[in-house]
């Protein structure tokens, strides 16, 4: 079958180009092509000659022809030129063949570097919503370790050994100083408390995020080991009345002890500024907590200048 060349000028709307072709063709009532779209012409188009096409196989000869026709066009595309490249049907043919025109394959290597592990610490006042927060984190988000902390303290209803807290006696406690097992450890309440160092290693080898727990206290001593290498996230209430009915309602501090906690709590909120960002635990607004301090470690994982925590 002989061909006709039909020459589309670039500068017509697409809903002319096609109603130009299909009334050309005479091809109203065939289904329409899953191949081209009115937005992929340009330059010269070849049709069959005779452009009366009534059965099936012919119209896919038809659409065939077309793909062809796209491929020789974007061939003959240079480099330079301000035109769209023509789009054809089959993309890995067009990859291939702009691969041969640079004479070298394009790389499937990421264009930025993975990002590096992370340590986040997270602290506030006492009864904030520090644990709520990192539980809920570590069921919605993958890739991060929650370090458990060793501590010397009672364990409190429905609180795990090796999940929560390894509970461990004052003696245990202090070899473990001894052993220089511990990033770092402070006495809180007459109680120790201190953070791992092996599971960081562990864990941060494997590319793990770290969530480290802390109280104020711990978090100053933080910043003196881990500098700007970690990031430091202040978890605050909206107001004192709710941080002290939040407490209340965990019924696990007797008057004396609220008294003490209450106090403190006053005393830490003037260190705010030396985290690098606050997240207010609304009262019932835990999942808004939780996604702030997620949206902070998407932000730092998408710096150009990563920070580089070694332990
Ligand atoms: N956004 C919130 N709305 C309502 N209640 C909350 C919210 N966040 C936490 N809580 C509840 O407040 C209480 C204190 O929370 P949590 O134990 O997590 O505080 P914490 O900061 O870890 O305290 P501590 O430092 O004393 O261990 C818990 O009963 C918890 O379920």
């Amino acid at each position: 079958m002989g061909k006709v060349g039909l020459s589309l000028k670039r500068s017509l709307s697409s809903s002319m180009l096609f109603r130009r072709i299909f009334s050309s063709l005479n091809l109203r009532d065939l289904p329409p092509s899953p191949l081209i779209s009115s937005r992929e012409f340009s330059g010269r188009l070849w049709i069959p000659a005779g452009g009366r096409l009534s059965d099936r196989s012919r119209w896919l000869k038809f659409q065939r022809n077309i793909c062809l026709s796209s491929i020789r066009m974007s061939s003959a595309f240079q480099m330079g030129d301000t035109r769209r490249p023509p789009v054809t049907a089959d993309k890995a043919d067009l990859l291939r063949e702009v691969e041969a025109a640079l004479g070298s394959s394009f790389s499937l290597e990421p264009l930025s570097p993975t990002p590096n592990p992370l340590i986040i610490v997270i602290s506030g006042p006492s009864g904030v919503g520090k644990d709520a927060v990192i539980k809920r984190l570590q069921q919605v988000r993958h890739g991060i370790h929650f370090v458990v902390t060793a501590t010397s303290r009672e364990k409190r209803p429905g609180e795990v050994d090796g999940k929560d807290y390894y509970f461990v006696t004052k003696e245990q406690f202090l070899s473990m100083i001894e052993r220089n097992e511990l990033l770092e450890y402070a006495l809180v309440y007459g109680e120790y408390k201190g953070i791992p160092k092996q599971q960081i290693h562990d864990f941060m080898s494997k590319g793990f995020d770290i969530v480290l727990r802390v109280d104020i206290q711990g978090a100053a001593t933080l910043r003196s080991i881990l500098g700007d290498s970690a990031i430091f996230i202040f978890l605050l209430a909206e107001n004192e009345e709710a941080l002290v009915k939040r407490l209340i309602d965990r019924k696990t501090e007797t008057i004396d002890r609220l008294l003490v906690r209450i106090a403190t709590a006053r005393e830490e909120i003037k260190h705010l500024k030396e985290f690098d960002y606050v997240v207010v635990n609304e009262e019932g607004k835990l999942e808004s907590s939780v996604k702030m301090v997620e949206s902070i470690i998407d932000a730092e994982k998408a710096r150009v200048q990563q920070r580089n925590a070694v332990i």
